[in-house]
């Protein structure tokens, strides 16, 4: 089973020829809701290969129903997904037309999940991997950091939005998930640094490390080899949460047994599908 200690937000998104400058307006189109946040997309793509459940909390309004209702429809367990009072967490999303976007997240209920939930959700469940992101308090991914280190469970951990981390809790991460912006933050490199200099220092930080860098290849590394994984190259449409399913697939199929280049194949394969579409086509 994986456990997925994450956010989950409805997601408002508005596709534009391109992004605005500041201070300017530009026209948009396809004003659309769609169920977000970075847990909640990864728990939906682990739930496919895997049983998953998702540990974390919602508000009390109709988006939160919507969100428990799609989590379930995809299979996850939601008994582990707390109620608070107040609103559900909301995203801001610009999608322009070359696929790209820019994401405003409003944390909301995310926020009222706290440490003792998390660690009673995971002793109940008890899961072979904990996955998850940095869009809850810092103490709740602390808390999910040391109760996989306590058990001895396979801690996967996408650092994503990008904060100053605690040491102890990239210590444990088995692997880390990020894009190369991120990438380049947690090695502390600016861009432009060479990969493998980027990977060296990731490296010394965690136990494996796999980043995706859209088209042009997944780079993964352990202690005995870094490897250029080659992706399938596909018309980018909109790349909202396809890292979030690479990361949610990576963890089930880890889970499972398979081993970690194997993995991050099949995840940018089934990543690479997201992109050349649609969210109301997914
Ligand atoms: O990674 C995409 C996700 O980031 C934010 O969490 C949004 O809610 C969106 O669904």
């Amino acid at each position: 089973m994986v456990a997925v200690v994450g956010s989950l937000n409805l997601d408002l998104t508005v596709v534009v020829a391109r992004a605005p400058e500041e201070g300017e307006t530009v026209l948009g189109r396809h004003l659309r809701t769609y169920p977000g946040g970075k847990g909640a997309n990864q728990a939906i793509g682990a739930a496919r290969l895997a049983p998953t459940a998702i540990v974390g909390a919602v508000g009390s309004d109709h988006a939160a129903d919507v969100l428990r209702g799609v989590q379930q429809r995809a299979g996850v367990d939601t008994s582990h997904l707390r109620t608070t009072p107040g609103p559900t967490g909301r995203a801001v999303i610009i999608v322009s037309d070359d696929g790209q976007n820019r994401i405003v997240v409003v944390p909301e209920a995310n926020s009222l999940l706290k440490a003792e939930d998390v660690t009673t959700a995971l002793d109940a469940l008890d899961p072979a991997v904990v996955l998850t992101q940095l869009e809850l308090l810092p103490v709740v991914t602390w808390a999910a950091a040391q109760w996989a280190r306590d058990h001895d469970r396979r801690f996967v951990l996408n650092p994503s939005p990008v904060i100053d981390l605690d040491e102890y809790v990239l210590a444990g991460a088995d692997p880390l998930v990020l894009n190369e912006q991120e990438a380049l933050h947690y090695a502390g490199l600016p861009a432009g640094a060479p990969f493998d200099e980027i990977v060296t220092r990731l490296l010394e930080q965690v136990r494996t490390v796999v980043i995706t860098r859209g088209g042009e290849d997944v780079v993964v590394g352990t202690e005995d080899a870094i490897e250029h994984l080659r992706v399938p190259q596909v018309d980018v449409v909109d790349t909202t949460g396809a890292g979030d399913h690479f990361a949610g697939t990576l963890a089930a199929l880890l889970g499972t047994g398979e081993d970690l280049f194997a993995a991050a194949r099949r995840a940018s394969a089934d990543a690479a599908r997201l992109v050349a579409s649609r969210r109301s086509d997914r």
